[in-house]
This record gives structure tokens, C-alpha cells and sequence, in this order.
């Protein structure tokens, strides 16, 4: 697994000159960046060779996830800074909350999970810290806090469902249609606009502003690797001390 860089942007800058912003951001996320998006749950997605109760418990977590990112998308449309920002949020907020919503809802029944169960489901450890991490830093925090949480969220996914995409697609249409969500052009277009968004703002912050979000992609990255072990081993991932509350 790659280390992390623990330098600041203009430091990174110097030793990578056509570096970006969120190529810094990613650096710095590692070794979770990495192992979020080869987690051995997203190559099962596109082997097919994932178990019917580990996909189950997926989704539950995720429909509760997905539910506090739409409140996150909503902050974020509130606060970004132009109009042509707001449209490309709310445009990915009328996506989710319409055919991904009717996805997760085909694949419940097919699973033959009752309406009772995901409406009401309770997260667990891991979805809880990402609720409170997402909402609360696109709620109370600034544009760039909810939009790199945003950004390291719907860029994992990008990441690796363009890598599952290269594979015979899998026979169960829940998961061939999670990979073509996360594969397809408009999806890709919507991740390359979020990367140059936060291309754009990154640099003009303060240096303490950039160390702040450079921390939020990184504690998003790991609650995304908590996320994909807790669904696959069925058990609680411990996450690593630098992200315990004291
Ligand atoms: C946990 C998680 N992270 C990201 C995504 C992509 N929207 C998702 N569905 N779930």
C-alpha cells in the first residue's frame, strides 16, 4: 500500500510540478485512499462472486448513507459560490434521490428485503461516523469542507467502478447496474467537475484552510475502507487512532 505524503500543497507543488490540488489530496489520504478503492468488497461487486448477505448488508448501510448525502448535496447547493456550481449539484441531487433511489429499491426486492427493515434501519458504527463527518462539514463547515468530503466519496466510486466496468458484466442486475451507476459518462463528467471545482478553490485557501480539507479526504477515506470491510467481514472495523474523538 502507498505511504502518505505529509507535506503541505505548495511543498508537494515543488516536488510535482503538474500537480493538482486533489493529486495533493489523495497523496495525503493514503495508505486509505488506496485501499478504499481495491477493497476486496468492490472487486466481488464485478466478479460477481459477491455473497447475497454481504450485498444485503451493503446496501441497508449505504440507503442510509446515501439518504445524509442527499442533506449533504443540499448544503452544498446552498453554499456554493455560483450558479453554474449549484446546477451541476442539484442536477447530481435529482439523480440520486430519483434512479439511484429507484435502484436501491428494485434491488431490496429482489434481495427480499422488507420496505420495514431499510426505511427504518439504524447505522451502524462506521455509517454513523461518515453521517457525522459528512453533514456536519457540509453543514457547519465551509463550501471546500462538504465538497471534499463529496469529492472523496463519489470519486472512490468512479474509481473503481470504471476498473470493475472492464469486466464481463455480472449476472445479478444489482450489481452490473452499481457498477454502470459509478461508470457511466455522465457519472464520470459529474467526478471530473467535482475534481476541478476543488482544483480551483484549493489553492486560493490558507494554508490552514488546505490542511483542513486535506484531513477531511483523508477521514473520508478511511471510513470509506471501514465501510466496504464492515459490509464485507460483517464485523466493526476498529478505525485507526488519528480519527478516534478524544
Ligand atoms: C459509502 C458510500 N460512499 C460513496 C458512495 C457513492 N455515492 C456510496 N453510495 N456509498
Amino acid at each position: 500500500m502507498p505511504t502518505p505524503y505529509d507535506g503541505s500543497f505548495p511543498q508537494f507543488q515543488s516536488a510535482h510540478p503538474n500537480a493538482a490540488f486533489s493529486d495533493w489530496l489523495v497523496a495525503r489520504a493514503e495508505p486509505f485512499w488506496s485501499a478504499a478503492t481495491e477493497h476486496p468488497f468492490t472487486r466481488a461487486i464485478g466478479d460477481g462472486s459477491m455473497p447475497d448477505e454481504a450485498y444485503t448488508r451493503y446496501l441497508i448501510e449505504d440507503y442510509t448513507f446515501v439518504t445524509d448525502l442527499a442533506s449533504t448535496l443540499g448544503y452544498l447547493v446552498a453554499k456554493a459560490p455560483r450558479m453554474q456550481s449549484k446546477t451541476q449539484l442539484s442536477a447530481f441531487l435529482a439523480l440520486l434521490t430519483s434512479e439511484e433511489n429507484d435502484y436501491f429499491l428494485r434491488s431490496f426486492e429482489a434481495l427480499g428485503v422488507p420496505a420495514s427493515t431499510y426505511e427504518t434501519a439504524a447505522q451502524g458504527p462506521t455509517t454513523r461516523a461518515f453521517a457525522d463527518l459528512l453533514v456536519s462539514s457540509a453543514g457547519k463547515g465551509s463550501y471546500p469542507d462538504g465538497l471534499a468530503c463529496l469529492l472523496c466519496a463519489e470519486w472512490c466510486y468512479l474509481t473503481w467502478g470504471r476498473r470493475e466496468a472492464q469486466k464481463p458484466k455480472p449476472e445479478a442486475f444489482y450489481l452490473a447496474e452499481w457498477i454502470d451507476l459509478h461508470a457511466v459518462p455522465g457519472f464520470e463528467a459529474f467526478v471530473n467537475w467535482i475534481i476541478e471545482e476543488m482544483n480551483g478553490i484549493g489553492p486560493t485557501l490558507s494554508p490552514d484552510d488546505q490542511d483542513r480539507v486535506s484531513r477531511l479526504f483523508r477521514h473520508m477515506s478511511a471510513l470509506e475502507f471501514a465501510f466496504f470491510e464492515a459490509a464485507w467481514t460483517g464485523k466493526t472495523p476498529d478505525l485507526p487512532e488519528e480519527f478516534r474523538q478524544s
